[in-house]
Formats: structure tokens, sequence, C-alpha cells
């Protein structure tokens, strides 16, 4: 059966958005042998989840991100998007239903902010992808890039270049684009990298409204175990390219789990008013 953004629809709202069944990936640069980037890896992102990857340096977090994407492909296993492989899916369909803010930006023609954030609406247009040009947008499309820009606080930088911004001005910049695609999966590659603590916590807020609001499934990559454990349901820890633990951040932040993966002791204890895990250093 050819899938459709209303089957997409069904299917996420029957509980699972996406599902990797054993999976292995590795780059064409290492296919003279070294190990695996992914080995054998499944996994099911849940439907309105926010659903974190955590892991050390080089562990394949991004590389897991760029799989569910469709930006890489396995060299086996199979990833689905409802009951459907992705390999199968037209891509503008699956532009429509995924959008992914990756770790780096970077663009070639000096575009600005508001001109960034309107090719989020590219995947819904009806002309070809090619035929159609920056001026051409329909009221609605205006209206969700101005939505995405409010929401990510980047309508006073509307007329800037995105070549001129800060890092985490782009990285706002960059959400807002991915909002204004008004997916159904967002795939979020360290989105509080550049940010300050403000907007850390307002960038929290927004998914957790998105969440609630649109029922957003989130896929977000981290290094920060407490962005982790205060933003997500569930809590993915990779080593070496395979899932060592899954869970609520309750089941999987825990000294032990920790140290199998990150190989080191750390304090974990309960957030004053979350009461979720806090990771700290050891004093
Ligand atoms: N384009 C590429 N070509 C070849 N190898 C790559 C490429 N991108 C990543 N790798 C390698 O794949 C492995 C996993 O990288 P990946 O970026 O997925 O890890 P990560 O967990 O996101 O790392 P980090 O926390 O440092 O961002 C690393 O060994 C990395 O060197």
């Amino acid at each position: 059966m050819p899938l459709t953004e209303a089957s997409v629809a069904v299917a996420c709202s029957s509980g699972t958005a996406m599902q990797a069944d054993r999976i292995s990936f590795r780059y064409r640069s290492d296919q003279a042998g070294r190990s695996w980037t992914i080995e054998d890896l499944s996994c099911e992102v849940r439907a309105g989840e926010v659903l974190g990857i955590v892991g050390p340096n080089g562990s394949g977090k991004s590389s897991l991100l760029k799989l569910l994407a469709g930006l890489l492909r396995p060299n086996a296993g199979e990833i689905r998007l409802g009951s459907q492989s992705i390999r199968l899916i037209d891509p503008q369909l699956l532009a429509r239903s995924i959008a992914v803010v990756p770790q780096e930006y970077v663009q070639v023609f000096p575009f600005s902010v508001a001109e960034t954030v309107l090719m989020g609406r590219f995947p819904h247009r009806r002309e070809s992808w090619w035929g159609m040009g920056i001026g051409d947008e329909s009221d609605h499309d205006l209206r969700q890039a101005y939505q995405a820009m409010a929401e990510t606080d980047v309508l006073a930088l509307a007329g800037r270049l995105v070549s001129d911004l800060s890092g985490g001005e782009r990285q706002r910049v960059m959400i807002a684009r991915a909002l204004a695609q008004e997916p159904t999966i967002l795939l979020l590659d360290e989105p509080m990298a550049f940010l300050d603590i403000n907007h850390q916590i307002e960038m929290c807020a927004l998914i957790s409204r998105l969440q609630r609001e649109r029922q957003l499934t989130v896929v977000l990559v981290s290094h920060d175990l407490n962005v982790a454990s205060q933003a997500c349901d569930r809590v993915m820890m990779l080593k070496e390219g395979r899932i060592v633990r899954i869970g609520s951040p309750m089941e999987t932040i825990t000294p032990e789990s920790l140290r199998a993966v990150y190989g080191c002791d750390v304090v974990v204890d309960a957030h004053p008013t979350s009461g979720r895990p806090r990771v700290t250093m050891p004093g």
C-alpha cells in the first residue's frame, strides 16, 4: 500500500512512529573492515515521545539520527516510518513527515533568516522543488514560517543573513525552519549545544509544548545528561554503536550505567524540583 500523509498520521497515532530493525552501518571509508559504526541495533521511537540519545564521543549518536532521517542507508536491516520502509517512501513525503536539525549547518548562498525558515515549506509545495522560488509562498506558508520564528524567538533576526549570526542564533533559526516544515517527527542533533542558559530553558519548554500541543515525536541527541534527563521521556544509551540501556531517565541515568557507558564515576542525585536524575562531577 502506498504511504500517504494520512497513513503516516494513522501509523504514528497507533503507537510506533519509527522502528529500526537490526540495522548495521559503516561509513564507506571504513569498508576495509573496521568495526561497525552502528551494529545490529533495533529500537522503536514511540509516537508522541521525546527520546534522547546519549553516549560517549564517537558512539554513533549522530550516525543513528542520520539513519533515522534517511540521510544515510543501513548496510543491513531496515528502518520503518509507520509500517513502510523509508527506502520506499517518496523523498518529498518523507520531508513532510520528518524534519532534521543537524549539528552543524553550512549554507553556501547568503540567505536571510526569513528566507531560510521559508525553505522549510518546500516539501509542502505542489511544484517540483526545483521549479519554485522564494516569493511564491501561500498565506499558509507565511503563517507557518512566522509562527515557527515566533516560537524560537528569531523574529527580530528575520532580515539578517544566516551567515552573520552567532552559533546559538543560527541553531534557533534551523529549528524554526524545521518547525515550519510541520513535521510529525523532529530529529534534533545537539539542539542545546550553542544556546545560553536562558535559551536552553526556552528550548526545553518549546520541546515539551510541541509534544503537548502538536503531538510531535522528538528524537534528540545530547551530550548533556541533565538535558536528556529533564527533557526526555526515554533515554537510549549508546556505546560503540550498540544500545547499552533504554528506558525512562530514572531507569537509565544511574551511576552504574554511566560507569558502564562512559567509564567514570559521577554523582547522581534527584533534581530538587523535578525529582529526575541529576548528574554532577564528584567533588
Ligand atoms: N562522514 C564520516 N565518514 C567516516 N567516518 C565517520 C563519518 N562521520 C562519523 N564517522 C565516524 O563514525 C563514528 C561515529 O560518529 P558519530 O558522529 O555518529 O558519533 P557521535 O556519538 O555522534 O559522536 P560525538 O559525540 O563526538 O558527536 C566515529 O568513529 C566517527 O569518526
